[in-house]
């Protein structure tokens, strides 16, 4: 049996499973138990910061979109306009991804109000937002390292396992992993791709049927990160600084030479076929049984902050 499952069969089998009742402004999908969820309009211009340090050759993007930094589309295109930018500086040759959030947290995955209840005239636009960031980060010419300081759920992971290397904090309540079935959806294929290319199909097959959040003990033994900080070891930043030192001192255009060769199938895979992907998701998550799992997702969330 293959493991590539094609998008179309992909297609098939999910609305076989879940149904192709299209969404409608549904008064089954209720808002009142969700106000700590309403929607953000975000503004460009202060989601995430860029330092480039030309001296070291490395520069560090920084996302700080309170209290999360879940993924909006506007956090999405600040953080892809934030890689273009540090990749258009010639001296620099990698990128460190990291939070600047006061509670650690490196990125709570997708904005759930983009999903839930949404505007389906920006719906388009927010998928083919991360699907670019996904091809802006997984196929940078940088080498990219993620400093995972908290909790990186979902398409946070996707952040994670789109750089070259991955550093987490030792801290049990920081979990990782791809944990989309818990909220009734699916990972896209292409991220699936990635998590079963880093941690392995059988230990994907698992972690995906489940929705596995990892700690990072965990995910260390999965291969779903590379190296744990202990709090008192030498901070997460000077680890990441000396990985990136490390990629720094490899020819450029080998080591992106060697990147294309483990990523380029998917990124051609992915970049000939994102109208495709795009109707897809927009069909699936506007379906009423996905809508309503989404909603008892985000007060599931709620209460539990309660
Ligand atoms: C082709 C197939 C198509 C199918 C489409 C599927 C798409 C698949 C790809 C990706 C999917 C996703 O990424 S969906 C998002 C999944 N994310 C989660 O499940 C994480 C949910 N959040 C948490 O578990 C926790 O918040 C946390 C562990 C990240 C942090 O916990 P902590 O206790 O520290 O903080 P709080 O829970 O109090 O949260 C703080 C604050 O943030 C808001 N929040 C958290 N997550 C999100 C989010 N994803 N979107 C929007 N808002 C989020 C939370 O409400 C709190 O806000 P307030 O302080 O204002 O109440």
């Amino acid at each position: 049996m293959s493991v590539h499952v094609s998008q179309s069969a992909h297609k098939i089998q999910l609305w076989r499973r879940l149904g192709s009742v299209q969404y409608r402004d549904s008064s089954l999908l209720q808002r009142q138990h969700l106000s700590s969820f309403s929607s953000k309009a975000d503004r460009n211009d202060d989601l995430v910061t860029l330092e480039a340090s030309p001296d070291t050759g490395v520069a560090t993007l920084r996302m700080h979109r309170s209290p999360a930094n879940s993924l909006s589309m506007e956090m999405m295109q600040s953080i892809s306009g934030a890689i273009r930018k540090a990749e258009s500086d010639r001296k620099i040759q990698s990128l460190i991804l990291t939070s600047s959030l006061p509670s650690g947290i490196f990125s709570a995955g997708l904005e759930l109000t983009e999903l839930y209840q949404p505007d389906l005239a920006r719906l388009p636009k927010f998928w083919e937002s991360f699907q670019q960031l996904y091809l802006d980060l997984y196929g940078s010419r940088l080498s990219t390292i993620a400093s995972i300081g908290g909790p990186a759920p979902a398409a946070g992971c996707m952040l994670s396992l789109s750089c070259d290397y991955r550093i987490m904090t030792d801290n049990p309540k920081c979990t990782i992993g791809l944990n989309e079935s818990q909220l009734g959806i699916v990972a896209p294929p292409w991220l699936a791709q990635q998590y079963i290319d880093v941690i392995g199909n059988r230990n994907a097959e698992l972690a995906l049927l489940l929705g596995t959040l990892f700690t990072p003990q965990q995910a260390l033994t999965v291969g779903l990160v590379d190296e744990l900080v202990c709090s008192g070891d030498s901070s997460i930043d000077e680890m990441a600084q000396r990985k990136a030192a490390e990629f720094i001192r490899i020819p450029p255009k080998a080591r992106v030479a060697a990147k294309e060769l483990t990523r380029g199938t998917q990124i051609a895979k992915l970049s000939g076929n994102r109208e495709e992907d795009t109707e897809f998701f927009c069909s699936f998550v506007t379906t009423d049984t996905v809508q309503k799992t989404l909603g008892s997702y985000l007060e599931m969330l709620a209460k539990r902050k309660k």
